[in-house]
């Protein structure tokens, strides 16, 4: 493993909005070395998050936000996006029906180089397994809040294997022992402290660890209000509150007192002074220890005698590129995305057979109520019919992808931003894995719907209507995969939808004459996939029905009834249309929705800001007295 010292200087991070800048992080120095965990400590809302984020290039980039500050990796100048790390986040995501061993072989085979044999990467899973004390749950789900699998502990040790397979040196983990009981928090915190003895250089954002887990810290990084209040050894904590006046009671932990002692009182407008002008001067003191120079810090001098050999500047940009793009193949990256994407589908066996018992439940309802003969009442009962079809399946597809598919792209964006793969392939494999249940579950419900409300009974119909069915459920969930790309949340994406399925459903060409449809909206009809399956499935049927006339004698004889099939098209302007422009309308919108969910995908990537260089201490220091003043 590389030996790396990772050493920062004056992290600055100001938010400037509606006129007030805000210090979020203020003039921070430390270092963490190799072989070491150091922990960034301190009262919630002080930075430790954004500081850890800040040290490797995770921190999004807001409006108004800027970062400051120097990096130097074994005493050289880098920047954040230079250093091989692995970054555990606080909240993992995982494909539920993929078991803990699958998981990590997906990873390696993404992140391992392309000439990796299989036995290697099986040799790299096994070890990683081992080393995270996860071989027993290896062929456990890893499961999600609704389908039960391993615990929280090995959901973060497994997070921490996937992030440890290309052997980074680097090892960043955000808060790792949140929602932990104390058993797990010592299982992974002591899977941490073996990584540390193994040689990487581990840093980590810590709430109040017990006295326990605390002793297995060896550096320290404390902050309170986004100012340092501490740099250095775990152990001498105590004694530097004590050497600036707060001595440590006895049997107070060290660090529970010291956050205590350097935490905002609200209590009363006195104690928060108070206790301002404390962590005005403990940030004064650790900042003037660190400028005192780097041999003042004991973290500094352990790493400074392993200097990283220098690379050559055509391997240093060759190296970079090689980091840039995903180290799979295009073709690797489809495969490994379409059999996680399939053994998903298929192995949420609860979930699909719920989906299969609403189609057959909403066939019988249909077919328990509508019985279509050739009477002049049937004409109306068909339109009711198809329009409810139509209505009822798109609102079913969408509404489920938009449900799922947020969650999705989240775990997408995460994955996307460690280059495991690219959006095409992440995309083509989505469809080709989502389509055939679509089609099959459409299919299902049309193959039992169409028999039992008495549809035209010819073959070719009912193939056409099993079509159209599966192609507006196609089209809706692409639809439905838009609106979830688009929208930054599963709630904007929920919220969008009731307003476009109602316009569509105005548009439907039963509702609204298009003669009535305003001039300026004159478009939205051709938009509505409810539309194009309605009119489709109403050609279908009606093209070539005889009705027969109606009883009372009048009607029949001025012939004001409706006497085949053409008529009642006509009535709804539906004379010209056939069944194969509706298909192909709608197979335009399925294409109009891939295409820009694809977009979406690729352009809503987060931004990251970058660090730049600190300003001089003298501007630095005047900006201070600004913000505070
Ligand atoms: N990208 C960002 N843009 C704007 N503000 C941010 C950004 N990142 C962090 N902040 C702000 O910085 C402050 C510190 O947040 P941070 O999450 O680092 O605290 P923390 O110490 O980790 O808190 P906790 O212990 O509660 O998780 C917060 O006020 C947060 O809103």
């Amino acid at each position: 493993l590389e030996s790396v010292g990772l050493e920062w200087e004056d992290l600055s991070c100001t938010l400037s909005k509606g006129g007030r800048t805000r210090m979020l992080l203020d003039g921070v120095s430390g270092a963490a070395r190799q072989g070491a965990i150091t922990a960034i400590m301190g009262p919630s809302g002080s930075g430790k998050t954004l500081m850890l984020n800040s040290l490797c290039g995770q921190v999004r980039a807001t409006p108004g936000l800027t970062l400051e500050g120097r990096l130097r990796v074994n005493g050289r100048e880098a920047k954040p996006s230079d250093l091989q790390l692995a970054y555990v986040k606080q909240e993992d995501s995982f494909y539920s029906e993929m078991t803990v061993r699958e998981t990590l072989r997906f990873h390696a085979k993404l992140r391992m180089p392309r000439n990796t044999t299989a036995a290697e990467v099986e040799e790299k899973v096994s070890r990683l397994l081992a080393l995270l004390g996860l071989s027993k749950s290896a062929d456990t789900p890893v499961g999600s809040v609704a389908s039960r699998g391993i615990s929280g502990g090995e959901r973060k040790r497994l997070s921490i294997a996937c992030e440890l397979i290309s052997d980074p040196p680097l090892v960043f983990l955000d808060e790792p022992l949140s929602g932990l009981d104390s058993f797990q928090a010592a299982n992974v915190m002591g899977r941490l402290r073996a990584l540390a003895d193994a040689g990487h250089t581990v840093v980590l954002t810590l709430h109040q660890p017990s006295t326990s887990l605390y002793s297995l810290l060896d550096e320290l990084v404390v902050l309170s209000e986004g100012k340092p209040m501490y740099c250095g050894r775990a152990d001498q904590l105590a004694r530097w509150a004590g050497a600036n006046g707060y001595p440590r009671p006895r049997d107070v932990p060290q660090s529970e007192h010291f956050i205590d002692v350097v935490s905002v009182d609200y209590q009363t407008p006195e104690r928060e002074r108070a206790s301002r002008e404390r962590i005005a001067a403990f940030a004064t003191a650790s900042r003037a220890r660190a400028a005192a120079g780097s041999r003042g810090l004991p973290s500094l001098a352990l790493w400074a005698g392993a200097p990283r050999p220098q690379l050559a500047a055509a391997e240093q940009a060759r190296a970079m590129a090689r980091s840039a793009r995903p180290p799979s193949a295009p073709w690797t990256q489809f495969r490994l995305l379409l059999s996680r994407a399939w053994r998903q589908v298929v192995r949420a066996k609860g979930v699909l057979v719920i989906k299969a018992v609403q189609q057959v439940m909403i066939a019988l309802i249909y077919g328990s109520i509508y019985k279509l003969d050739l009477s002049q009442r049937s004409v109306q009962d068909r339109l009711g019919l198809l329009s409810l079809i139509a209505v009822g399946a798109s609102n079913l597809a969408i509404a489920g992808t938009i449900r799922s598919f947020p969650k999705e792209k989240v775990l997408v964006f995460e994955e996307r931003a460690k280059r495991l793969y690219s959006v095409v392939a992440y995309f083509a494999s989505k469809l080709i894995a989502d389509v055939p249940i679509n089609a099959l579950l459409s299919v299902l419900f049309g193959g039992l719907v169409y028999p039992l409300v008495g549809l035209q009974r010819t073959l070719r119909k009912f193939g056409l209507f099993l079509g159209l069915v599966t192609l507006e459920s196609l089209a809706s969930s692409a639809l439905g995969l838009l609106l979830g790309s688009v929208a930054p949340s599963t709630d904007a994406a929920l919220a969008m939808f009731p307003p476009i399925v109602v316009l569509m459903v105005i548009f439907n060409g039963f509702n609204i004459n298009p003669q009535s449809v305003p001039s300026a909206l004159r478009w939205v009809p051709s938009l509505s996939l409810i539309r194009w399956a309605f009119e489709g499935m109403a050609v279908n049927e009606f093209q070539g029905l005889r009705f027969d006339p109606p009883a009372y004698k009048l009607a029949k004889a001025t012939g004001a009834f409706t006497a085949t099939g053409e008529r009642a098209l006509d009535n709804l302007s539906f004379g010209s249309s056939s069944v194969r422009g509706c298909a192909i309308a709608q197979s335009c919108i399925i294409a109009g929705c891939w295409a820009g969910s694809l977009r979406s995908l690729q352009k809503n990537r987060p931004r990251m800001a970058a660090m730049r260089a600190p300003r001089s201490a003298a501007a630095a220091n005047s900006k201070r007295k600004k913000v505070s003043a």
